[in-house]
């Protein structure tokens, strides 16, 4: 027999008196929500119920089994089940001894037992369904938080980056990604740790580039109050809010020279002191950094220090400028443009052949974000069902103030050429001259005059 289980909630009576038994089957059944079945022996509930039910009431003194025994034999079968178990005894000694093997009630039968249980069996189903929204919610959230949800490519390099970001995940590793500015560093950051077993600790972003260098200490490590002019008052550095967790540091090739040796120990340590302060505090933090630079060449430049760096690169990722993925070019340009056409509550749009090989022919300084703001901008632009070229702007980063904005004479502008190359090429006229197409003697001549 299969009780109904999956729109009602499943009820089943094991009782041996079938006036009791019918009288309980009658009282519960007056909820349309609950499907009673009543089984006259321990026996016949096993032989019958193949799928677990909702909850089941057992009669402590059964003809074939007694009530603790048959209470083990449905926990075996049923793990989850929540049983209540309905006695003619009031012994405190036999309830308190069911309850700790599991049963979930224990009901005298008396002229109460009819609410009581009543009572009972609503407690239980209020559970379960809490229970059930909280497990629907944790699959959305995971749903939403997997890889390919979060991050849209379909890119060679891209579903490599899905590989690595699975490893990432498995591990408590340190992983340091590298890429252009708007390449999705953050994002690849926050679905390694939203995938990560620390999911429900917190994830802490801090960007190295926005912090004035004086602050960066009290912000990654904390201050305790009066550790310097203006600590006011105790602060809670980022590697401490982190703890437990993940703590993401952008851009990390700008950490000042004087702090490095310091994270470098508390990397080691595990434990960090607040600025100001001798409480030495346990971390369990685990590092990802993200730079846009070559973290070896800073190495190789003097500007971060070989242990620091072997201690951070862990895991790396490389995150392949947009113009080097044109496969990702249009499938994101239509992802995003999903979004924003739901977000604007527009008409789902298209984009036109044109309109696409425009966005393949462009080379993205801005990568991915700057994909996402066109796109953005397309949509608010179009029209017509379809996204034309006309509709997409692509904003030039801006440029260096032109030196043709000052106003010089011809002359002039040729002195700040020549001196221009000459600094590049060490003052080596000769290749100047080669570099400019002009005679070495123009060159030589600028000089003697001090005009150069
Ligand atoms: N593969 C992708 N799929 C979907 N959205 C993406 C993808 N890559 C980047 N984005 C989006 O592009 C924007 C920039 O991403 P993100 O901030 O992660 O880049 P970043 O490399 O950390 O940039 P920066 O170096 O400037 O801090 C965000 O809105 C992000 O959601």
């Amino acid at each position: 027999m299969k009780v109904e289980t999956s729109t009602s909630f499943s009820i089943c009576i094991i009782e041996d008196d079938p006036w009791y038994g019918q009288l309980l089957q009658y009282q519960l059944s007056l909820n349309p929500d609950y499907r009673v079945s009543l089984f006259a022996s321990g026996r016949e509930f096993f032989d019958t119920v193949q799928e677990q039910p909702d909850v089941v009431t057992i009669d402590f003194a059964l003809p074939d089994i007694s009530g603790d025994k048959l209470l083990q034999r449905l926990q075996e079968r049923f793990p989850q089940l929540p049983v209540i178990v309905i006695s003619a005894q009031n012994k405190i000694t036999t309830a308190v001894e069911l309850l700790k093997l599991g049963a979930t009630d224990y009901l005298i039968k008396d002229e109460y037992t009819k609410e009581l249980l009543w009572n009972a069996i609503l407690k239980i189903k209020e559970n379960s369904s809490l229970k059930r929204q909280v497990k629907q919610l944790e699959r959305q959230l995971q749903e939403k938080y997997n890889f390919s949800n979060l991050l849209k490519g379909n890119s060679p390099a891209i579903r490599a980056t899905f590989a690595l970001m699975e490893r990432a995940s498995q591990t408590p590793v340190n992983v340091s990604i590298t890429g252009e500015t708007g390449t999705g560093k953050e994002l690849v950051a926050k679905a390694i740790h939203m995938n990560s077993e620390r999911q429900k600790e917190p994830f802490v972003a801090v960007n190295m580039a926005a912090i004035p260098s004086e602050l960066v200490e009290s912000e990654l490590f904390g201050h305790e109050k009066g550790a310097f002019t203006g600590a006011i008052g105790r602060k809670i550095g980022k590697f401490e809010e982190a703890n437990g967790g993940t703590l993401f540091l952008d851009e990390i090739g700008e950490l000042p020279a004087g702090l490095q040796a310091k994270l470098l120990r508390v990397l080691q340590e595990r434990e960090l002191q607040r600025v100001g302060g001798n409480q030495k505090i346990k971390l369990n933090v685990r590092l990802i950094t993200a730079t846009h630079k070559n973290l070896a060449t800073e190495v190789q430049q003097g500007n971060l220090r070989e242990d620091l760096y072997y201690r951070l690169i862990g895991l790396p990722i490389a995150l392949p400028p947009l113009r080097e993925r044109s496969h990702d070019i249009v499938f994101l340009a239509k992802h995003f443009l999903d979004e924003f056409c739901r977000e604007y509550q527009k008409p789902n749009l298209k984009i036109s052949p044109a309109a696409q090989q425009k966005l393949l022919t462009y080379n993205y300084p801005g990568n991915v974000r700057e994909l996402k703001t066109a796109i953005e901008l397309a949509a608010v632009l179009s029209n017509d069902g379809e996204i034309q070229p006309g509709d997409i702007l692509f904003t030039p980063p801006a440029a260096p103030k032109s030196f043709l904005a000052e106003e010089r004479t011809l002359r002039e502008y040729t002195y700040v050429i020549i001196r221009h190359h000459l600094d590049k090429y060490s003052n080596n006229v000769p290749l100047v001259a080669q570099k400019l197409d002009v005679g070495r003697s123009t060159i030589y001549k600028m000089i003697q005059e001090g005009q150069l």
